[in-house]
């Protein structure tokens, strides 16, 4: 058995690498900017199952290159779909909340409607509408804020910026579930092997870490965990300027993934406490 990914360097993917059976493709192996070379990937390495874990994922760079966002995000998981169709094969894409509007505060249904606010959530959205055409048995898991050990994210922003400063001002308008790369990783390659076995299960889901938040109280709980002692300060999004909007509302109802496949949204608290100590060891 294989369960072919594609990425190898990101956040996801490397959690990935380390479950069964698993092959992660990078770039060098299979560049996302050429569509048909991720088909032609698939069909050399004849898996029982696909994961995409690769992903234009620069939110501001997006919005002044969205024609490479978008082949990346959302032709290239289109190819991998009908190439899994036609092999008769699952298709696991992750995808994002920033496919959505973000009004109000009730946590978003899979089958709510979308309104992406940027560049980077419109290529995400095309992505899963091509995946969804495709008729392939599919999974689209769409996750939130992701972190871990490895790779770009908020907690080494927080740590590299509180080590420097000791106040910083973080958004605190904008709720969600900061998610664990560990878990999407191991609820991906759970989805995936699930599917092989019951298709019927194919849809979109949601997965992100409890409790939602925002990040201004994800950064302090970074600080509280860290030896670092930095005051942080709540503003609204209006006094942190950036060139992509983001939604202010990114709670995720997560109870179709739980009620299908028995996953349960993860504790972030946990996630961070186990981030830090691995930076810890490595560092
Ligand atoms: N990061 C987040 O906060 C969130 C992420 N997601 C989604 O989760 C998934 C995983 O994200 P995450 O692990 O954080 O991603 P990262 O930003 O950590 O990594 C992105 C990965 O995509 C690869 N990649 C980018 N462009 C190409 C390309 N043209 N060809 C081949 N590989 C490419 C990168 O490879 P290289 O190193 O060669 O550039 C890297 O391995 C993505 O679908 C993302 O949209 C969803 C919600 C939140
Ligand atoms: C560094 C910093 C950021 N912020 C804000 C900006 C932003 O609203 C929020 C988080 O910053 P980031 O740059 O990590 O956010 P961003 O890159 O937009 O994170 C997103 O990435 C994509 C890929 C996703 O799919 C989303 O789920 C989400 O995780 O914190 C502050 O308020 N103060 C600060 O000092
Ligand atoms: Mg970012």
């Amino acid at each position: 058995m294989t369960i072919l990914v594609f990425g190898q360097t990101g956040q996801v993917a490397c959690e990935l690498a380390q479950l069964p059976d698993v092959v992660c493709l990078g770039r060098d192996e299979a560049d996302l900017t050429s569509p048909e070379n991720c088909s032609a990937a698939i069909l050399a390495h004849k898996p029982t199952a696909v994961i995409n874990a690769a992903a234009y994922t620069a939110v501001d760079k997006a919005e002044e290159e969205e024609t490479l966002a978008t082949v990346v995000n959302g032709e290239a998981p289109g190819a991998m779909a009908r190439t899994c169709a036609n092999l008769g094969i699952p298709f696991v894409q992750i995808s994002t909340d920033y496919v959505f509007k973000g009004g109000g505060d009730a946590p978003w249904l899979p089958n709510d409607p979308t309104g992406p606010l940027g560049a980077y959530g419109r290529s995400k959205l095309a992505g899963e509408q091509q995946v969804r055409a495709a008729d392939s048995v599919y999974a689209i898991l769409r996750t939130s804020w992701v972190v871990s050990a490895h790779g770009n994210n908020f907690i080494k922003t927080m740590l590299r910026l509180g080590a420097e400063r000791d106040g910083l001002n973080v958004v605190a308008d904008q709720i969600g579930g900061p998610t664990g790369a560990k878990e999407i990783a191991t609820t991906c390659h759970a989805i995936a092997m699930q599917l092989v076995s019951s298709p019927n299960k194919a849809g979109t889901y949601h997965f992100s870490g409890a409790p939602d938040c925002s990040w201004a109280d994800f950064a302090r709980a970074i600080f509280d965990q860290s030896d670092l002692s930095c005051n942080v300060t709540d503003i609204p999004s209006s006094a942190y300027p950036t060139p992509a909007v983001r939604p202010l509302n990114s709670r995720m109802d997560c109870n179709a993934t739980f009620e299908t496949f028995d996953i349960e949204r993860p504790d972030w608290r946990d996630s961070l406490t186990d981030i830090l100590t691995n930076l810890r060891a490595t560092a």
